[in-house]
């Protein structure tokens, strides 16, 4: 048992590890404006259109989970993160805030 929580714990750990190297990424994109980011693409478009994204990406992973593969609907899950985190971004959302409001509702 304490094995496997240990393991859950590492997991998550590298997870939000994971997330918080990406906003940094992103954060660092909006700054700099490098050529050919996809990121820059998106803010150029505006929040509207960031904001729609997410939507579409919640769509198509809602249909992902119910009729692809796991694959697929891994490949869905990241993607929605992804422009979920440049929604945050522009907002000024950092992964730190949604960690305390998890962790506030956790029972
Ligand atoms: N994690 C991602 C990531 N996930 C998904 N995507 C892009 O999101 C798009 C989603 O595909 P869609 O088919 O929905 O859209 P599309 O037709 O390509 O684009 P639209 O014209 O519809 O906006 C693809 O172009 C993916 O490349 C991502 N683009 C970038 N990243 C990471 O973000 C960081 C910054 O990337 P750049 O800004 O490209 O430097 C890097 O660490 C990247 O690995």
């Amino acid at each position: 048992m304490r094995v496997l929580l240990f393991i859950a714990k590492v997991w998550v750990l590298d997870m939000a590890s994971v997330i918080d190297e990406l906003y940094s990424v992103i954060l660092d994109r909006i700054a700099r404006r490098p050529p050919n980011s996809y990121t820059v693409s998106l803010i150029e478009k505006g929040r509207e259109y960031i904001a729609r994204k997410v939507g579409e990406e919640a769509i198509e992973t809602i249909i992902a989970s119910l009729t692809e593969s796991r694959d697929r609907f891994v490949s869905e899950v990241a993607d929605l993160i992804y422009h979920l985190l440049v929604l945050m971004a522009i907002n000024n959302v950092s992964p730190d805030d949604i960690y305390k409001e998890l962790r506030r509702r956790m029972k």
